[in-house]
């Protein structure tokens, strides 16, 4: 067993192909060690034994110097020659009983591993600790096994916090700035989370490997960045606040960048504005990272076209979102409807943090990995209101996010506190794509209250469910054709009612708090 207490927040593991140009091995290991990495693991795949010998002799003088440990990979030999303080090792590298045989108990053994049977069967042969991967596609090696992504990832945390000692996990595999977050927040699962991540090019072929090391240890080091307070609430506390909200959208502005169906485009941009927003519909991904960028900017994922370019155009923008902690919303239209929207919604979830995810029930329960009933965009699924909530409750707490499930009422939780809203008109189900346009008022909404996710769920949905009951209510309107434009009015008329301090229409909220029973 390891002596030392090892501290496994950022694994630098390097990769000699990777060195930039004018620059050594040593050079950038030197940098990433005053940056602040906390273990280093030498990898020489092709290097004379010779070779890698006297470049681990360099390296243990720096680690040593530093306090942290270094790991020979693979190499049994180099580590004893150096005397490392243990070595990493793969799969079809030697066997953990030999390696311990020869090493000793008080060198650091660590095991590559991708599936719970592997992690298992390391507990059992009591390695140090456990490199878990590749999370995502990685370049640097030849993958023996797919990437296990971020479910993979919660996997092996899962089955780790079941084992009766505790055993260090650090993810591998394209983890960057950009997905670093994800990597660490995404996996953790109740009363287990990863004990670090192991990096590999986003160091070792950096031009700055110092301040990359830095940047990445403080992400490591930071509190979860989506964790809002969530105090106990109840619908008049909410409903009060809910009227700030919406003067706040059209005091700021904010941008919502949507990618968004065809069939929705015109009818998303006219209710964006209406509600005092800005809509901008870019599908273009060289701009994503400038649009991203943008002060009061958020993102609409709207999976109306999901063909496998379309997710992969979505995942680049998510990632740029994610990276600079914008806000995203995800809905996840069809979701349930064909074997390529529910490995889409896979891939998407994944990859990616949302803020709020919200979509009819069929789709919901797609997202939640529930049997679900869907033809084409509509949901033919009637579930009890005990199963609803149930099913948004889970994937609320799993995603660490906000859902709402819309129809005839809608639902919406953080996992915690569960409402049930009864406002809309029957119009709502005659038009297309009224699930679509609350999209971009939920974005709106969010994007003025990154620290109250909840609160700008059901701001944006009383907004539209109140305006959708006034419209249908006009003389002029006779069904769903004239009802289009009158919706459209009555949003743009709400947000001034509340830029001028008239809440009154917020009296019409129907808002019950949900408890489940069982
Ligand atoms: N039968 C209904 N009565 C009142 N409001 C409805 C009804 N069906 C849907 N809505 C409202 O229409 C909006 C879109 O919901 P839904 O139709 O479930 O989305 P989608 O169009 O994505 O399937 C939601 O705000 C919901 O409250
Ligand atoms: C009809 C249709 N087909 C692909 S996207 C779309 C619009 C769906 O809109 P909504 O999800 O609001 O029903
Ligand atoms: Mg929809």
């Amino acid at each position: 067993m390891a002596p030392i207490k090892v501290d496994y927040s950022l694994y630098l593991v390097t990769d000699p192909n990777l060195v930039p140009d004018g620059t050594t091995l040593e050079e950038q290991v030197e940098k990433a060690i005053k940056g602040g990495v906390t273990i280093v693991q030498l990898r020489e795949k092709d290097a004379e034994t010779k070779d890698f010998i006297d470049r681990a002799k360099k390296i243990h003088e720096m680690t040593k110097a530093a306090g942290i440990p270094l790991l020979i990979n693979d190499r049994l030999d180099v580590a004893l020659a150096i005397d490392a303080e243990g070595v990493h090792i793969g799969q079809d590298d030697i066997d953990v009983a030999t390696a311990r045989k020869l090493l000793g108990p008080d060198k650091i053994i660590g095991l590559s591993v991708n599936y719970v049977s592997e992690a298992t069967k390391a507990v059992e042969d009591g390695v140090d600790y456990l490199g878990v991967g590749a999370v995502y596609d990685t370049s640097t090696k030849i993958p023996k096994q797919p990437p296990i992504g971020i479910s993979g990832l919660r996997k092996i945390l899962s089955y780790l916090s079941s084992v009766h000692r505790y055993m260090p996990a650090v993810a591998i595999g394209s983890i960057n700035l950009q997905t670093a977050r994800n990597v660490l927040n995404l996996s953790a699962v109740p009363s287990r989370s990863l004990d670090g991540i192991a990096v590999v090019s986003a160091i070792i072929a950096s031009p700055d490997p110092e301040t990359v090391s830095r940047e990445l240890l403080q992400i490591v080091k930071e509190p979860p960045y989506w964790m809002s307070v969530v105090k106990d609430r109840t619908p008049p506390a909410i409903i009060a606040d809910v009227p700030t909200i919406i003067a706040k959208v059209q005091e700021t502005t904010p941008l919502v960048h949507h990618l968004i169906n065809r069939v929705a485009t015109n009818f998303a941009a006219n209710v964006t504005l209406a509600v005092g927003a800005s809509p901008v519909m870019s599908e273009n991904i060289p701009e994503f990272a400038d649009f991203s960028s943008i002060e009061n900017g958020s993102l609409l994922v709207n999976m109306g076209f999901a063909t496998p370019e379309a997710v992969e155009m979505y995942l680049a923008a998510i990632t740029e979102y994610n990276q600079r902690l914008r806000p995203v919303v995800y809905d996840p239209v069809a979701g349930g409807a064909s074997t390529l929207r529910k490995e889409a919604v896979k891939a998407l979830l994944n990859r990616s943090h949302f803020d709020i995810i919200k979509g009819n029930e069929g789709e919901i329960f797609a997202v939640a990995g529930e049997m679900s009933h869907m033809r084409g965009v509509d949901s033919t699924s009637s579930s009890s209101m005990e199963k609803k909530v149930h099913v948004v409750e889970g994937l609320a707490t799993k995603e660490k996010t906000i859902v709402v499930l819309t129809g005839p009422q809608d639902i919406i939780s953080d996992g915690i506190t569960t409402f049930v809203l009864s406002n809309g008109h029957d119009y709502l189900s005659s038009i297309t794509a009224s699930g679509c346009v609350l999209g971009s008022i939920l974005t709106a909404c969010l994007t003025v209250s990154l620290e109250d996710r909840f609160l700008a769920a059901v701001a944006g949905v009383l907004l539209y469910t109140i305006a959708a009951e006034r419209a249908a209510a006009q003389p002029s309107v006779r069904g769903p054709g004239t009802f289009v434009p009158a919706l459209i009015d009555e949003l743009y008329l709400l947000r001034n009612m509340c830029a001028k301090g008239d809440s009154s229409w917020l009296s019409a909220a129907k808002v019950e708090r949900f408890v489940l029973t069982s």
